[in-house]
């Protein structure tokens, strides 16, 4: 099974492209989704979250309040690290789980859609990493827009994680979104041709690398959690 994965910036357009994958049948984990689901009510994240943080930051319906929480750590290094050691373990152990079942299925490509991909040193399961970019100002501008935020907010989101330069130098395919959907829809077809030719015999070399790469992702998480 090769893993390719699949990260870039807040709101370059990493989703845009993983449909892209998904519209010819290739089958994608979502990071995002995986920490939705374990930041639900009641949920390990959710737990450790309360924990951390408090009572303070959760709705009237007992739901955590995504956007408060997302204002406290993308403006604080410290509140961030927190949130990050609340979430990524239960995060990681789901993502684990995904993949082995992906295995077993016997699936010969996955697309791993990780905004922390660098940050958290998940891109080791993963090869070949394609990076989606997107022009700085396109960048503010586009989350501005989704995120209905200040420009301010929108730009302590952007250095919250690694600049992109040092993602594209990590990365073997680039995808660039800074222009039309079609001009980023003919680039993923190119890669997704290249990727298939070689599917193969990278798959076969992979395979070993891949299951222990999985066995030590979640053992690794299993130990997080229990700390
Ligand atoms: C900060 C939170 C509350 C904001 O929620 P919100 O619904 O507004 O955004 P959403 O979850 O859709 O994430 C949007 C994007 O924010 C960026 N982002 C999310 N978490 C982080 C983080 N800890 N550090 C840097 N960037 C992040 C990513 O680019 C992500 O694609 C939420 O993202 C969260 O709980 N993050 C911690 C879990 C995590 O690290 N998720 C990333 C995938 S593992
Ligand atoms: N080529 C494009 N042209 C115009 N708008 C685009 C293009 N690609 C993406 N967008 C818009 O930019 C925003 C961000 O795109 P998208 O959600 O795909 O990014 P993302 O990297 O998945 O975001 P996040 O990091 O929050 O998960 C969305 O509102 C999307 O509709």
């Amino acid at each position: 099974m090769l893993i390719l994965g699949l990260t870039g910036g807040i709101a370059t357009g990493k989703s845009t492209v993983s449909n892209l994958f998904k519209s010819k049948n290739v089958t994608v984990i979502d990071c995002d989704d995986i920490a939705h689901d374990v930041t639900k009510k009641n949920n390990a994240g959710y737990k450790r979250i309360v924990r951390s943080f408090g009572r303070s930051i959760l709705q009237p319906d007992g739901e955590i309040d995504r956007q408060a929480l997302g204002k406290l750590v993308f403006e604080d290094a410290e509140a961030r690290r927190r949130l990050n050691r609340a979430t990524h373990p239960a995060v990681t152990c789901e993502l684990a789980r995904q993949l082995l079942f992906c295995f077993v299925r016997l699936k010969r490509l996955v697309v791993l859609d990780m905004p922390l991909l660098y940050e958290t040193g998940g891109y080791m399961l993963t090869w070949p990493r394609l990076l989606v970019t997107s022009d700085p100002a396109v960048q503010v501008e586009r989350l501005v827009k989704r995120d209905k935020c200040s420009r301010q907010l929108a730009e302590a989101k952007i250095a919250s994680q690694m600049p992109q330069e040092r993602k594209q130098q990590m990365s073997q395919y680039i995808v660039d979104n800074s222009g039309s959907h079609n001009h980023t829809a003919d680039q993923v077809d190119r890669i997704v041709v290249e990727i298939q030719k070689g599917l193969s015999w990278k798959g076969a070399i992979s395979t070993p690398a891949t299951l222990l790469a999985i066995a030590a992702f979640a053992l690794n998480s299993l130990i997080s959690s229990m700390q």
